[in-house]
């Protein structure tokens, strides 16, 4: 099987373009689901807003794509993951978590988390914890540049994560063949709320395309 990504011609300068645009639309939209959960007005403000919701969404339906911005992609297969729920420029769901990695094999990202998260009062919910901690740890099995899924991913959840000012951390700590078992925590104020252990797989697709980059030579502790 091919990559699952549709090749374009799109320029380092048109992207810049592009993400000039959409970066500030979406972060107003952020804001408006922050509004969503928080806004105290009365009921004549809350219809006259969505009068003008529905206004933007007819200006915004008059042209649609015609494949997801995940499969979207330009020249070499450098992917464009501005619809990732989680990183994602053009998604307002995404916190957004600006995620730094190293080849080693390792992921960090500070970031922030409101009111829109919320699971148990006051707290994050487990299925956001869940949906971060996944990310990150891509970004770590990533950065050695091999394509792997999360095959398994079992979290503890420590204590309750506090909405507010977090830190995740991944790390890859070893390799098996097509397998990157891989470690994970999240960190609020008073140390990990959340410990995570995920095992990717390099799927069978991709193996052919990748065989001089997988097997026991990589084997090797990067624990962060
Ligand atoms: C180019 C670089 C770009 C860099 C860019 C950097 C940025 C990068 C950011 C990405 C950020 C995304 C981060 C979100 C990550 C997701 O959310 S991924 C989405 C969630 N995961 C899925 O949807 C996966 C669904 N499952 C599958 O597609 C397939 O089951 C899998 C996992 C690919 C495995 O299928 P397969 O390749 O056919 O595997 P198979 O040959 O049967 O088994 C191979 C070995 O793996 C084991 N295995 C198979 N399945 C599993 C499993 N689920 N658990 C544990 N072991 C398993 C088998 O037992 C076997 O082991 P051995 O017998 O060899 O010892």
């Amino acid at each position: 099987m091919a990559w699952p990504y549709v090749a374009d011609d799109t320029s380092d300068p048109l992207l810049a373009a592009d993400a000039e645009v959409w970066q500030p639309f979406t972060d107003a939209v952020r804001e408006l689901v922050d509004a969503c959960v928080q806004s105290d007005v009365d009921a004549d403000d809350v219809r006259a807003a969505q009068a003008d919701v529905e206004a933007a969404l007819a200006r915004l339906g008059k042209a649609r794509l015609s494949t997801t911005l995940g499969q979207s992609g330009t020249v070499g297969s450098r992917r464009r993951a501005w619809g990732n729920p989680v990183i994602g420029v053009r998604n307002p769901i995404a916190p957004p978590l600006h995620v730094d990695s190293d080849p080693a094999g390792r992921a960090w990202s500070d970031f922030h988390l409101g009111p829109a998260y919320e699971g148990p009062p006051g707290l994050v919910h487990g299925g956001v914890v869940s949906l971060i901690i996944d990310q990150v740890l891509g970004h770590a099995v990533g950065a050695g540049r091999q394509p792997a899924m999360t095959g398994t991913l079992t979290i503890r959840y420590e204590r309750g994560t506090p909405l507010g000012d977090l830190r995740v951390e991944a790390w890859v700590e070893r390799r098996e063949g097509v397998k990157i078992h891989a470690g994970a925590h999240v960190l609020g104020p008073d140390g990990p709320t959340a410990v995570a252990e995920a095992v990717f797989i390099v799927p069978r697709r991709f193996r052919d395309q990748l065989s001089d980059g997988i097997g026991a030579a990589d084997q090797g502790s990067t624990q962060g």
